[in-house]
Parts: structure tokens; C-alpha cells; sequence
């Protein structure tokens, strides 16, 4: 075993809760996972917490990330800030998917390292293990096989950021931690038409549709790809319980351990919403990997297991895209 696959601790675990006067910077607060975070760490009682818009500190511009820490001093970081996106927009995009990535993740954890911070956690994402990965999809599944075309530029940048994070910690005994969560959904999704994931695209495609009186909605692809889905609201649970509990050389895997077909998807969406009329598939569009469940066993031996069901999710999320898209249109 390399030392890669071993957990490295450097620090004694159980930290992160016992002071909620610790200074958290969350970057990407206004994301969906940011705020996610941010509002659990609200209502855990952390009062300390600093944020930034990207209108007020561009993450790309290291010279300003730098100025930012020296001058804040966070105790722990999330790094929730990135550029982020469905398969299209993946595909669309790819010098801004690999790039933006790249650049807002090398400042940040280096700046970090070197202005004192205690903890730092990163995310990668599940569609950055192989293409043709075993299912379910283990941790050490990653860097084992090609990856899937339409997004390989977002995940070679997100593979560095975690191999980043354990670099530092092997050379310098930082603590800095990797969270691989599963497809994402809930309160501040993107519901951009094109550029969003599938999830928010349909929610936003069939209440149009549905406002609209349209017979029938377009839904892209065969319907056959599969995907684990967790409300974003699980992941934030998860994010405050690693950071806590874990400090490990190794990435932590954080799903659902559920996955459901497009076609399921769609059906369940088109429920949730209302609409009435037939779903047409649009097979000139990409189905992207087959298949992409992850194996959460590490972080449920650590005492962690979500707690949202999709349905329950869906609802609460078009409950919030009710409130908080269309009625400020
Ligand atoms: N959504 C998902 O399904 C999944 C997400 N993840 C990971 O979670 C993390 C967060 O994703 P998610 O919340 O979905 O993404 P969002 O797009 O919802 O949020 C990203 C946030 O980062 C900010 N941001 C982007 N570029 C910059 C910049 N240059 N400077 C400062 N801020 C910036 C954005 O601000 P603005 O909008 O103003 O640009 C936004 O607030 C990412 O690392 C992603 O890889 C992992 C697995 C699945
Ligand atoms: C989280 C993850 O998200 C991305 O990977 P993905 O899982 O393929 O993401 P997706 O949500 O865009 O699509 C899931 C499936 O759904 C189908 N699909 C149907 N109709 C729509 C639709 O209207 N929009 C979208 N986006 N997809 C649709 C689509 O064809 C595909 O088969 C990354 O690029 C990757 O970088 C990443 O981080």
C-alpha cells in the first residue's frame, strides 16, 4: 500500500465543535453547497463566520486571495467556491471548467497553509472517479482509468486540488481534507436552462411547461444513465461531521447510497412539480457516464448516514424555487 491509500492523521480529531467562536471563512457562500454550509454552521451557533461574494473577492486573483488571509486569519476553511455545472455546460466550457478550477483552488489552499489556518476541507465530486469505474465506486477507484470525455477538464482540476490537499499534508503535516460528494441538489441550485444540472433543469423545464399548458417536456438523452442524488442540506451535515471527526490522507466518499434512472428521475420530478403532459427524449444529447454510485462505507464506519430522501428533498426544493426563483421574476 502506497502512502496515498494510507490515512495520515495530524491532528487529534473532534476539534471543529467544541469552539463556535472560531473564525470559519466559507468560500462560495452564495453557491448551493456554500450556503448550505453556512446556514448549518448558523444554526449549530458558530458566530464567527466570514464570507466574501465573488464580487468582493475574486478567488482566481491570488494576490487578493492572499491580501484576504493575511488579513482575516481564518481558523478553518470550505472551500465550496468553483466553477461548476451540468454535462453542458462541462462540455461547453472546458478552458473555464479546468482553469477557474485550477487557479481558485491553488490560491486558496496555499494562502491558507501559509496564513495560519488549522483545517481546511475540499470537495471533489463523483464524476471525477473513471468512467467505467466497479460499482459502487470506492475511494481508491480514483485515478485507476480514463474519465468521462464531457467533463475530463473539470475533474483533472479537481483531482489536483485533492492530491493538493494531500501533498500538503504529507510535506508539511497540514491538515487539509477531501470530501467527494455525490450529484447535488437543493436551496441556491443553479436553474439555468442549459448550464444547470439535470435536477434543477427539469424542476425549472416542467414548471414552465406546466404554467405554460405545454403538452409535452424535452428531457435530454436515453433516460438509462444512473444517479445517486443527496439534498444538499445531507452533504452540509456531512461536511461539519468530517471536519470534526476526520483527518485522513484519503478522499471520504458522501452519498446516498440511492440511484435512480433519468427516466425514474423525470417521472418523479414531473410529479413533484404537477405537470401532466408526456416527456420526449432528446437523443442527440449526451448521456454522460452510465453510472456513478459511490461506496459511502468509509464515512458510515466513521458514524455518518444521511438522513433526506428524494421525494422529501424534491419537495422541500420546489418549495424553495417557488418562493425564491419564480416569484422574484
Ligand atoms: N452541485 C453538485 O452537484 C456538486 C458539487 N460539488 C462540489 O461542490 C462545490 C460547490 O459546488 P456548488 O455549490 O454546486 O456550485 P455553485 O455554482 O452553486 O456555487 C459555487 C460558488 O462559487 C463562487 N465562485 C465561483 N467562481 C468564483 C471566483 N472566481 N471567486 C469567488 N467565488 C467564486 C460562485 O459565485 P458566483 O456564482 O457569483 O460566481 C458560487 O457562489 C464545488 O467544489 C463542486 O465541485 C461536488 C459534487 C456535486
Ligand atoms: C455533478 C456532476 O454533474 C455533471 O455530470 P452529470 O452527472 O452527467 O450531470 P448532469 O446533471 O448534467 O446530467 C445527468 C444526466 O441527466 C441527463 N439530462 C437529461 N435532461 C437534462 C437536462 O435538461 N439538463 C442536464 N444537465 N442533464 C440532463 C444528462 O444527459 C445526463 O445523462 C458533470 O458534468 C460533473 O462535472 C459533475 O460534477
Amino acid at each position: 500500500m502506497g502512502a496515498v491509500e494510507q490515512d495520515i492523521p495530524v491532528a487529534a480529531a473532534g476539534s471543529f465543535l467544541a469552539d463556535k467562536s472560531a473564525k470559519v471563512f466559507v468560500a462560495g457562500h452564495r453557491g448551493l453547497v456554500g450556503s448550505a454550509v453556512y446556514r448549518k454552521l448558523l444554526a449549530l451557533g458558530f458566530h464567527n463566520l466570514v464570507v466574501r461574494s465573488h464580487h468582493e473577492l475574486d478567488l482566481t486573483r491570488q494576490a487578493d486571495v492572499e491580501a484576504f488571509f493575511q488579513r482575516e486569519r481564518p481558523l478553518f476553511v470550505v472551500l465550496a467556491a468553483a466553477k461548476v455545472g451540468g454535462i453542458h455546460a462541462n462540455s461547453t466550457y472546458p478552458a473555464d471548467f479546468i482553469a477557474v478550477n485550477l487557479q481558485i483552488q491553488t490560491n486558496v489552499i496555499d494562502a491558507a497553509y501559509r496564513n495560519g489556518v488549522e483545517k481546511l476541507l475540499f470537495l471533489g465530486s463523483s464524476c471525477i472517479y473513471p468512467k467505467f469505474a466497479p460499482q459502487p465506486i470506492t475511494e481508491e477507484a480514483l485515478l485507476t482509468g480514463s474519465l468521462e470525455p464531457t467533463n475530463e477538464w473539470y475533474a483533472i482540476a479537481k483531482i489536483a486540488g485533492i492530491k493538493m490537499c494531500q501533498a500538503y499534508r504529507l510535506q508539511y503535516g497540514w491538515d487539509a481534507i477531501s470530501g467527494m460528494p455525490t450529484n447535488l441538489y437543493g436551496p441556491n441550485d443553479n436553474f439555468h436552462p442549459e448550464n444547470s444540472h439535470v435536477l434543477p433543469a427539469l424542476m425549472r423545464r416542467f414548471h414552465e411547461a406546466k404554467v405554460a399548458g405545454a403538452k409535452e417536456v424535452v428531457v435530454w438523452g436515453s433516460g438509462s444513465p444512473l444517479r445517486e442524488f443527496l439534498h444538499v442540506d445531507d452533504l452540509a451535515d456531512a461536511v461539519v461531521f468530517l471536519l470534526d471527526k476526520y483527518s485522513g490522507l484519503g478522499h471520504v466518499n458522501v452519498g446516498s447510497g440511492k440511484e435512480v434512472t433519468i427516466k425514474e428521475l423525470a417521472e418523479i420530478v414531473k410529479e413533484a412539480v404537477g405537470f401532466e403532459g408526456e416527456i420526449v427524449w432528446d437523443r442527440t444529447k449526451p448521456d454522460g457516464t452510465p453510472r456513478k454510485l459511490m461506496d459511502s462505507s468509509k464515512l458510515a464506519e466513521l458514524g455518518w448516514t444521511p438522513k433526506i430522501s428524494l421525494r422529501e428533498g424534491l419537495a422541500d426544493t420546489y418549495k424553495w424555487y417557488l418562493e425564491n426563483v419564480v416569484k422574484q421574476q
